[in-house]
């Protein structure tokens, strides 16, 4: 391989390159491991790379190990040898055979050959010499391979064997020599044809081929993405992100959604396989953005690593190393100590206790180091287990839960490290499934995040917001809830970290931006929560057809507007089953009632194994203010004008007087009960005579003593019965089991439940199994801010509770 380590200037023709080189996708082995997986990658490709993007690519899963094993049979002399070398050549052969048209299979086969007959000629003469020259195998066919799988599929692509660019001046820091590299690099790219790079392998000043260390792919990527300035690193990988520890291990690990850079080090240098140690480290000065993401399953959202805000800080995960050693030596206090924890690159160390913690591989050198500094060394096997967030030695509850957490296991010393994003337990034993699983339990067990999105900031939604902060504080469920998103039919304010909730609406006012509904999808889409909750308190028919598109999405709905939940028996039926599939809970308690907890108590009855036989009541508070009031004092229109004034009506009272409203309400209810009926299955009595129905509102309401005469004559007959008129909402089921669903006036006696409330009020009335003579009566205010908005807020808090004791499904490998 010629190599060139002259810098050369970039002329502009190359320049415009790097303008259009974006992004940066590296595929790690786990997701080359076999043809499928190869496939799966070839489409991903094909929906998310332009062709002057970079493709970086590890060894196919297994490879690097089984040369690694090929090295230290050579290094042995065991007899095995050609038996590992036939099956590693095996497996690549089958990989393009599986693959390929049969003309490049062949062609690749030959140069499979050629390779394997060199792999055995460095195995058998000079292993240690060659062995990163036989680690490098791996990354180059897995290179090849692909290049050549998407020339054929998708687009003209090229191998690039990044030793034939990427220059490391200091092979054990795996310094870069940028500008040679980045030279070199613009040498190599082909115009309309997408890079196929080799990661993990590079040369060093001398020319040699070395290796960026196990893992080592994910810094080629990053490395790659530095010299070509790219926006964007996707680490493709088997697990759909970061999780708070090893979901392999850790069956209840929580994905973390966005990482910020320290702590995403730290889990590097703390063993976390989807980051190799030195993967930000040519991040630190560009504004490329990490991602890590399944292979797998494309289409989930995965870890995000960068600066951010509040939220993205508190996040907690546990960490292990295993097979460390612990060294204690009077030469590791006082600045020998910081001396040799820099020198052998300690996991920690402590310079008053005098020890460090180190790799095995380093026990020789750190002997050799303390020899010249003739004091003694006492090594003991040992691990780390540590808890890793930003800042985390600082918050003293962390640091109390992790001391308790470890309280069984046989701790050595606590040791927080430098960067102040980790505390990590020294134990003089393995960290076991058990302890992990233990110790990321009593860590993490109250960290869901759950981003809450309020949708129309009308009087009810502002009261929502203005309860909001107090709750937050208040309330032990609602302790990871952030107000992430606040939605009006025009505009939008979202901001992943968080509104700040004690000025949220002047937030909006400021901020908030045009949107449309294809960008609030996207955004809802993609939010970084464990959980998203959508409160809509809007009165509006469009928002709530977006229901099915939140279920789908695994949203959470929180729904005040009476739109969806009364909407056809079909699309509600459709609801429900979209819901119920991704597990999206659907809270409507205010439709009906506003806090009057009449869902709920509906909901219990039926847990109970209750059996609901009639539901009736007065639904609406105008109506109830209207009815209560009227005993003939007054016209009918005038009273009816008095409540339009008081604000008691709806803008046009007929809305109110058309029974429309208290029909929905029936249906909702009935529906919360179990039944399936529709909307034209309960019988509506329109209180407007037909001549009014059509007229503009200023015509209605001049002509609103048209209504006087039907009203004074129900009032006398009921009267002359010792009975009132009170428009009622009822729904039974016989035992028979036929349904009968009115809304209408009736005439009830003066001493009926319904007749005797406090104007406004409503009353909702339950017969059942267990409430059959004595039926189950709520009543009260049905209406008005405060009781709508603290009912929300008790739909919240049920969510959350509910949300709080769900675990996640770790996605490994696709499968569900
Ligand atoms: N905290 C963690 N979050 C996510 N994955 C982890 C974590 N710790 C360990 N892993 C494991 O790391 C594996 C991915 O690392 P690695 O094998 O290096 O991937 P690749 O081959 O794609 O480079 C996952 O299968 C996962 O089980
Ligand atoms: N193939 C190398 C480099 C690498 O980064 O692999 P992966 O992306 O599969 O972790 C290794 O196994 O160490």
């Amino acid at each position: 391989m010629k190599q060139s380590n002259a810098a050369e200037k970039l002329t502009a023709d190359q320049n415009q390159l790097a303008k259009h080189a974006i992004q940066v996708h590296k595929f790690g082995g786990s997701s080359l491991a076999s043809a499928q997986c190869i496939v799966r990658v070839v489409d991903i490709i094909r929906q998310h790379c332009q062709l002057n993007d970079i493709v970086v690519v590890s060894a196919n899963g297994g490879t690097t190990d089984a040369l690694f094993a090929l090295y230290h049979q050579a290094i042995l002399q065991t007899e095995t040898l050609e038996i590992s070398l036939h099956d590693i050549k095996s497996m690549q052969a089958q990989l393009i055979s599986e693959l390929l048209s049969s003309s490049n299979e062949k062609r690749l086969l030959t140069q499979l050959d050629a390779d394997c007959a060199q792999l055995k000629k460095w195995l058998e003469n000079s292993p240690q010499q060659h062995q990163a020259d036989i680690l490098a195998f791996g990354e180059l066919w897995s290179a090849r391979l692909l290049s050549e799988v998407l020339s054929e599929k998708v687009c003209p692509s090229f191998m690039v064997d990044s030793r034939d660019f990427l220059v490391i001046d200091n092979d054990k820091a795996c310094q870069v020599n940028t500008q040679v590299s980045k030279t070199q690099l613009y040498q190599l790219k082909q115009r309309h044809k997408l890079a196929v790079i080799t990661g993990y392998i590079a040369k060093n000043s001398q020319n040699e081929t070395c290796t960026l260390g196990r893992n080592g792919s994910d810094y080629s990527a990053t490395i790659m993405a530095s010299l070509v300035g790219a926006l964007n690193v996707t680490l493709w990988t088997d697990v759909d992100g970061i999780y708070s520890a090893d979901p392999r291990v850790v069956p209840s690990a929580r994905k973390l959604h966005r990482l910020p850079n320290g702590v995403a080090k730290e889990l590097g240098r703390l063993g976390n396989p989807v980051l190799h140690a030195k993967t930000l480290q040519p991040l630190t000065d560009h504004s490329t953005h990490l991602h890590v993401a399944s292979s797998f399953d494309p289409s989930i959202s995965g870890t995000e690593i960068g600066k951010f805000g509040q939220i993205a800080k508190q996040e907690l995960s546990v960490t292990f190393l295993n097979d460390l050693l612990l060294a204690q030596s009077d030469s590791f206090t006082g600045n020998l100590g910081e001396q040799a924890q820099q020198e052998f690159s300690a996991v920690c160390g402590d310079d008053k206790a005098g020890f460090i913690v180190i790799h095995q591989e380093q026990q020789k050198a750190v002997s050799q180091w303390l020899a010249s500094h003739d004091t003694e060394v006492k090594f003991t096997p040992a691990s780390i287990l540590a808890t890793v967030g930003h800042k985390v030695i600082h918050h003293g509850d962390v640091q109390a839960r992790f001391k308790r957490s470890l309280r069984h296991s046989k701790t050595f010393a606590r040791v927080n490290s430098p960067n102040e994003h980790s505390i990590m337990a020294v134990l003089t034993q393995a960290c076991t499934t058990e302890l992990l699983n233990n110790v990321h339990h009593d860590m993490t067990k109250d960290a869901r995040h759950i981003g809450l999105v309020v949708a129309g900031l009308g009087n009810i939604g502002e009261r929502f917001l203005e309860m909001l902060p107090a709750q937050l504080s208040r309330v032990p469920a609602l302790e990871n809830v952030h107000l992430v998103g606040l939605v009006s039919s025009k505009k939008a304010l979202f901001n992943n970290d968080g509104i700040e909730v004690n000025q949220a609406l002047s937030l909006y006012q400021k901020d908030a931006q045009p949107i449309d509904k294809s960008e609030l999808m996207s955004w809802l889409a993609n939010h970084p929560y464990d959980e998203l909750v959508v409160v809509d308190v809007t009165p509006s028919e469009q928002f709530s057809l977006l229901y099915e598109d939140f279920f789908k999405q695994g949203i959470h709905v929180i729904g005040a507007n009476k739109w969806a939940a009364s909407s056809s028996t079909d699309n509600y039926k459709s609801l429900l089953a979209s819901a119920a599939k991704s597990k999206s809970l659907w809270f409507g308690n205010t439709t009906v009632g506003a806090g009057l907890p009449i869902n709920y108590a509906i909901n219990d009855l039926l847990n109970s194994g209750d059996n609901i036989t009639e539901i009736s009541g007065i639904f609406s508070g105008t109506l109830s203010w209207i009815f209560e009031t009227y005993d003939g004092t007054l016209p009918f229109s005038k009273l009816m004008l008095d409540a339009l004034s008081q604000g008691i009506t709806e803008p046009d009272p007929r809305e109110d007087l058309s029974g429309r409203d208290v029909q929905r309400k029936l249906l909702i209810l009935a529906r919360a009960a179990g039944f399936e009926l529709s909307l034209a299955d309960i019988k509506c009595q329109n209180l407007v005579p037909d001549a009014l129905q059509t007229l503009s509102i200023p015509d209605f309401l001049a002509a609103a003593d048209q209504l006087d005469s039907f009203f004074s004559e129900q009032l006398n007959q009921a009267k002359e019965q010792q009975c009132c008129i009170r428009y009622i909402a009822r729904f039974s089921v016989s035992e028979s089991g036929k349904l009968t669903a009115k809304v209408g006036l009736e005439v009830l006696s003066n001493n009926d439940a319904f007749a005797n409330l406090t104007p406004c009020d409503n009353i909702f009335q339950i017969k059942s199994g267990w409430y059959q003579e004595n039926p189950l009566i709520i009543r009260g205010p049905g209406a008005g801010r405060d009781v709508t908005a603290s009912g929300i807020h008790s739909d919240l808090v049920n969510i959350c509770q509910r949300l709080n004791t769900r675990q996640s499904q770790v996605k490994l490998k696709g499968i569900d």
